[in-house]
């Protein structure tokens, strides 16, 4: 089975009677790396991710994992693959363990079930439908990697959980990374993305707006705002470049927006002079990369 891209979407299209929810997308998951697939409501995350798990077939397009077809070849691929979706089909009032352990007996080479459950803090005589939205969401993880896959399909994975139960399913999936899993993940925590994530995908309106490795998009992003530190309550409208905003924060610290990276200098020359005419000194210059969510947000919001 294919060593190099564990997921293949080449031209993705999903229709739902006359509404396309995914309009050509396109992007790889290679094995022991983790893609994350944002975008807001209704972009389309969902309805990828159900045809790259052998859920539906696609409208239009190919999708390939382990080099096979979900939907034709589902009993070949599915065994190799690992499903979290958003809301689990568990019987109400089936146990914890007993629903790992029936899982478990499927698969060839399966995780130790009191292992699993315990890292996940999973009390394994809890019935389904006593457990809070949190250890449900705890148990469908650890349903999906019961089985030792080597694709996981994660939709929303730490969606309701508590920080701590967010903090192991993190260090869970570099591990599942480490192992030479393809991790493909939905999330709509940009902090969540941008500690795990290989690679996002950024998706609106069924389409790709923007792809690459979180670090990258972020800084073609460039330098878009300086941090100064000078004397409190210096007049802001004073520092003498028209195309930047300057806003005190707090007493004595500035934040100088719009800044035009290639002309950082100029930038730190006017604050120098800026602070030096009232008297002040600078006495700390910090400049800021757009995060994640800033890139989010601003791909995102470009609607008609
Ligand atoms: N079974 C369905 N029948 C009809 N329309 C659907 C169905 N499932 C999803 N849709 C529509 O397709 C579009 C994409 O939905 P999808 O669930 O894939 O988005 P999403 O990016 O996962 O959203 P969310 O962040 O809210 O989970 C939405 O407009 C949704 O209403």
């Amino acid at each position: 089975m294919g060593e190099m891209n564990a997921v293949e979407v080449a031209d993705l299209v999903v229709r739902y009677g006359q509404r396309t929810a995914v309009d050509g997308v396109s992007f790889e998951v290679a094995s022991g790396s983790v893609l994350a697939l944002l975008g807001p409501n209704g972009a389309g995350k969902t309805s990828t991710v159900e045809v790259c798990a052998g859920f539906r077939p696609p409208s239009a397009g190919r999708v390939y994992v382990l080099g096979r077809d979900p939907w034709f070849d589902h009993d070949v691929v599915i065994p190799h693959v690992g499903v979290m979706p958003q809301s689990g089909g568990v019987y109400p009032a089936v146990r914890a363990g007993a629903m790992l352990s029936l899982l478990a007996s499927f698969a060839a080479d399966p995780l130790d079930v009191d292992e699993l459950g315990a890292r996940l803090g999973l009390d394994p005589r809890a019935r389904y439908r006593t457990m809070s939205g949190g250890e449900k969401q705890r148990l469908h993880l650890a349903m999906a990697l019961v089985g030792r896959p080597a694709v996981a399909f994660l939709d929303e994975p730490t969606a309701g959980m508590d920080v701590g139960a967010r903090h192991t399913t993190w260090d869970l999936i570099d591990q599942l990374r480490t192992s030479g899993v393809a991790v493909l993940l939905t999330t709509h925590l940009l902090d969540e993305a941008e500690r795990l994530a290989d690679e996002v995908v950024i998706m609106r309106h069924g389409q790709v707006a923007v792809a690459g490795p979180p670090a990258a998009l972020t800084s073609a992003a460039g330098i878009d705002r300086v941090l100064v530190r000078a004397g409190a309550g210096l007049p802001v409208a004073d520092l003498g470049l028209p195309d930047v905003t300057v806003r005190e924060l707090a007493p004595g610290e500035y934040e100088i927006a719009g800044v035009d990276q290639d002309d950082l200098g100029g930038v730190l020359n006017a604050a120098v002079s800026w602070s030096h005419r009232h008297g002040a000194v600078l006495t700390d210059v910090r400049t800021v990369r757009p995060s994640l969510e800033d890139v989010f947000l601003a791909v995102t919001s470009r609607d008609a």
